[in-house]
């Protein structure tokens, strides 16, 4: 296939290396080193940091063909280059996927303004929004918009430890028309132990992805309280229930069917069970709300992100200026939980602060 640069191959890049960047690296190298269509090599964009032995994590990977820091343990493929400067990273490629914390991607991409090849496609992996003033911005559509290049997303059940390890997992990619685009993605991630599908519903997918990480918090919390498996049932049916509404009242368009894929439902289980958002909010709950989620952030992921306390942030930003708090009490209490307004008990307590969680977490539905 001509891929618009005189050539039939397609070069991949990866924008990110921390623990889910790591692990699509090596996933994307052992495909693109089988797959005709595509050059062998796929770059690594990596934030530059000395570890404590004072090597470069770039150096490091490279040498020890792992990701030192974010992953180690696990050989990420001879293909797999990391590289720390970003031009230079993604200078050839034709085929972008970013996935670094959601918070770096903004200033990532006006780095990348006017740096990159034509006809590039993208894909992103990360989960989480940002609100602008004109209101709130998936970050695919803040990708396609500072880049002026199509964007599709890939969301799922995928802890990216599990993965690494080659464990079968599902995914789903979202695109918006163009089917073709999203079919050669498709073709690129999916192996015999990560099986990917198809739907067109962008705000969909990633929807799901991006909200299942406040959800996420509300059962880490349930559990440092120790309320037990039917309490935390719970919590996630009314979540679900929460991120459908919410997504459909800001794009009418998404459909039921994205939260029975893997990145609604699936997504939801995985990461209320086994994701950072659940440990650290659980050790939230432990200590009584005394400790910040930052403080334990630092103490336990050794670097990596949580995106579920600035997402819970994010949303209830819209919820508030849009007045549907209390359309949403989960969300919010979560929100109000994590800056500290109110203790971790109000996750599944009927306080006036709450009128709606009784209505909510009853059979009447309130949307
Ligand atoms: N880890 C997982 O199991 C999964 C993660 N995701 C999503 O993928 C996205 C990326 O997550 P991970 O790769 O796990 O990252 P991570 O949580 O390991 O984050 C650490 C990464 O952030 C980088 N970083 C730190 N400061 C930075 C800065 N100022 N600018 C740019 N980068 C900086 C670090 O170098 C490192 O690569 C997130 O949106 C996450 O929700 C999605 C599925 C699974
Ligand atoms: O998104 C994830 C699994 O699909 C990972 O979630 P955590 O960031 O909570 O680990």
């Amino acid at each position: 296939m001509e891929n618009g640069h005189g050539g039939s191959k397609h070069r991949v890049a990866v924008i990110g290396s921390g623990n889910w960047g790591s692990v699509a690296s090596r996933l994307l190298a052992s495909n693109t080193a089988k797959l005709p269509s595509f050059y062998d090599e796929v770059r690594m964009w990596v934030f530059e940091e000395t570890l404590p032995t004072g090597e470069k994590l770039s150096e490091c990977i490279n040498r020890a063909n792992e990701n030192c820091k974010y992953l180690p343990g696990i050989k990420l493929g001879t293909n797999v280059i990391a590289d720390p400067d970003l031009e230079s990273a993604v200078k050839d490629a034709d085929m972008l996927v970013f996935v670094t914390p959601h918070q770096f991607v903004e200033g990532i991409c006006k780095k990348l303004v006017g740096k990159l090849r034509p006809g590039v496609q993208a894909i992103s992996l990360i989960k989480g929004m940002e609100v602008k003033m004109e209101g709130p911005c998936m970050i695919s559509k803040l990708i396609s918009d500072t880049l002026g290049i199509n964007c599709c997303v890939l969301m799922g059940a995928n802890i990216a430890n599990e993965i690494a390890v080659e464990k079968f997992s599902e995914a789903t990619i979202g695109y918006r028309e163009d089917k073709e685009a999203a079919s050669r993605w498709a073709k690129l991630f999916t192996t015999p132990y990560f099986l990917v599908s198809v739907v067109e519903d962008i705000e969909g997918v990633e929807l799901c992805g991006t909200l299942k990480n406040i959800v996420a918090i509300a059962a880490g919390l349930v559990d440092g309280l120790d309320m037990g498996n039917n309490t935390k049932a719970a919590i996630m049916r009314i979540g679900l229930r929460e991120m459908r509404a919410f997504s459909k009242l800001l794009f009418p368009s998404v459909r039921d069917n994205t939260f029975f894929e893997s990145c609604g439902v699936a997504d939801l289980i995985t990461t209320c069970l086994g994701g950072r958002n659940r440990r650290v909010a659980e050790a939230f709950a432990r200590n009584g709300g005394k400790r910040s989620f930052d403080e334990l952030e630092a103490e336990m992921l050794h670097g990596q992100k949580l995106q579920g306390v600035s997402t819970a942030r994010e949303v209830y930003e819209v919820l508030t200026y849009r007045g549907w708090q209390e359309l949403f009490p989960l969300l919010s209490t979560v929100h109000e939980i994590c800056i500290g307004q109110l203790p971790p008990t109000s996750i599944v307590e009927y306080s006036e602060h709450t009128p709606n969680l009784s209505i909510i977490g009853g059979s009447t539905p309130c949307y």
